[in-house]
């Protein structure tokens, strides 16, 4: 179990600040969202979590060490990352590619019966082990998706850091994706557009606005149908599932705006 936080975290791109002042404390086995607009400094900040990026200022600790004193074999042994767009390399089968995941616990000419069967086991929690002798490049979007998805799981990291995961996912394998990431346990950290979905999986949800946190919190305060709106300008509402109790957030043109829009009438 992994406690991964970060203070005064700033991160410039191009010579520009596009990540400023962040703190974040993501206790052990805890999932955390985050959420913004196109542009704000998730995949930046993610990057900057995963160790893949050095910030401008700030310290980003796991298990109170500062990440950026870890080796490169240490941090693959502790964070595993999936980036926004990462693509398996096309003449890779898709079993040699998630086999992958066990390389920085054991030298690849070591593996055996337990990395197939970690192996096998990704590949099944993705809905791919019937495709373990496919190649990459004959996958579709989705399912390339979920590979590298399976790569991380096989990594059997206490720390998952996850760039928008259920992209290219429909919405079967976007569900049974973040209740497998729940089933595990571990500390997690999503980039995640479909706010409904990140509201229903995770801990807490922080907005990221223009690169500062505006909030981090449990998902009915985080995203409450006033922050939604400003941050996103799009109408939110939260209704409520009579049969289950559970509150659900709903957007767009089917959610009335959270303030009441006074109309102008003509005399
Ligand atoms: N290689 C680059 N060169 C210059 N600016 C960049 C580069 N990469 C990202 N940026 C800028 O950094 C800012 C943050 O980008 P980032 O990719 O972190 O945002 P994001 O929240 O992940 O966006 P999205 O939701 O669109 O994936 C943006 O203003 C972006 O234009």
């Amino acid at each position: 179990m992994t406690h991964l936080r970060c203070r005064g975290v700033r991160c410039e791109v191009a010579g520009r600040t596009v990540v400023s002042d962040v703190d974040l404390d993501v206790p052990p086995g805890r999932m955390l969202a985050l959420v913004g607009t196109n542009g704000s400094g998730k995949s930046t900040l993610i990057r900057a979590l995963a160790g893949l990026r050095v910030p401008a200022a700030g310290l980003v600790t796991v298990d109170g060490e500062d990440l950026h004193a870890f080796s490169a074999r240490r941090r693959a042994r502790t964070i595993a990352y999936v980036g926004q767009e990462e693509a398996p390399p096309e003449d890779l089968l898709v079993g040699e590619l998630v086999a992958l995941g066990r390389v920085p616990h054991r030298p690849p000419w070591a593996f055996g019966r337990a990395e197939r069967a970690i192996t096998l086991e990704a590949l099944e929690a993705v809905g791919l082990a019937h495709a373990v002798d496919r190649r990459c490049d004959r996958l579709s979007g989705g399912e390339r998706r979920r590979v590298m998805l399976a790569r991380a799981l096989a990594q059997e990291c206490g720390l998952v850091l996850l760039d928008e995961p259920t992209n290219h996912l429909d919405i079967g394998h976007q569900t049974r994706l973040l209740e497998t990431l729940r089933g595990l346990g571990r500390t997690v950290v999503a980039a995640m557009h479909d706010l409904p979905l990140a509201a229903a999986y995770f801990d807490r949800v922080a907005v990221l606005h223009r690169g500062a946190l505006r909030t981090v919190d449990t998902a009915s305060t985080a995203l409450a149908p006033t922050t939604v709106e400003e941050v996103f300008a799009v109408a939110a509402a939260r209704l409520t599932d009579a049969r289950t109790g559970h509150e659900h957030l709903v957007l767009g043109p089917g959610a009335a705006p959270s303030r009441t829009v006074t109309k102008r009438t003509t005399p």
